[in-house]
């Protein structure tokens, strides 16, 4: 794992990492539910906000007929472990009641973790690099608007946005 070296307030030596987070609703207020679930997500003092993307409205990408999601992403930074971050994040998703019923079907609000460091993990209850990011527009663009020097696999992300074929169907949110 890679990462800073830092100290907790007990004095232990502690690892903060920098994670980039994908949200994404299409199930009720989805505008509010992304702007909470931010503030859900860097609640603790474990997750701090270092950076934030502007909302994108995009069209469904797989799955059954949907409406049209908003998509962001952030970035933190983070002393938990990719575990315990997934775990957070997934007890944010079930605090915005998402329910997992259809693969890729609507959801309230889905917390995805794309990178964490440049730390990678196969295993499939967390899988980072995000196995399906670097072909999702939806995750992106938003994180080339919010990072134009991000690079995904060694590339910029803003070079594999402009390849992904959901680009098309993807326009920047400007509210309800
Ligand atoms: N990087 C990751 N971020 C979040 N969940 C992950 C990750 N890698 C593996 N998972 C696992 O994927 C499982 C299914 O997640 P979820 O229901 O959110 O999938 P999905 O959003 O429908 O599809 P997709 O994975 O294509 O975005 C989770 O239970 C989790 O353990
Ligand atoms: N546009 C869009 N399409 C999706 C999304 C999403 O967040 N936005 N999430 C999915 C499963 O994670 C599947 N398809």
């Amino acid at each position: 794992m890679s990462g800073t070296a830092g100290s907790a307030a007990d004095g232990t030596a502690r690892t903060t990492v920098r994670s980039v987070i994908a949200l994404g609703s299409n199930l009720g207020a989805s505008s509010d539910t992304l702007v909470l679930a931010v503030a859900d997500l860097v609640e603790t003092e474990n997750v701090r906000l270092h950076a934030v993307s502007p909302v994108v409205r995009t069209k469904p990408v797989g799955g059954p007929e949907q409406p049209d999601y908003l998509n962001m992403v952030i970035e933190v930074e983070t002393d938990l472990g990719p575990y315990d971050l997934l775990a957070h994040c997934q007890a944010v998703e079930e605090k915005h009641h998402r329910r997992r019923t259809v693969r890729w079907g609507p959801r309230t609000l889905d917390v995805d973790i794309i990178t964490y460091g440049s730390w990678t993990s196969a295993d499939e209850v967390l899988t980072v690099p995000h196995p399906r990011a670097a072909s999702r527009a939806f995750v992106l663009q938003p994180w080339a608007w919010m990072d134009s020097a991000a690079r995904l696999h060694g590339r910029p992300v803003a070079e594999l946005a402009a390849e992904a074929d959901d680009l098309a169907g993807l326009v920047p949110f400007e509210g309800v």
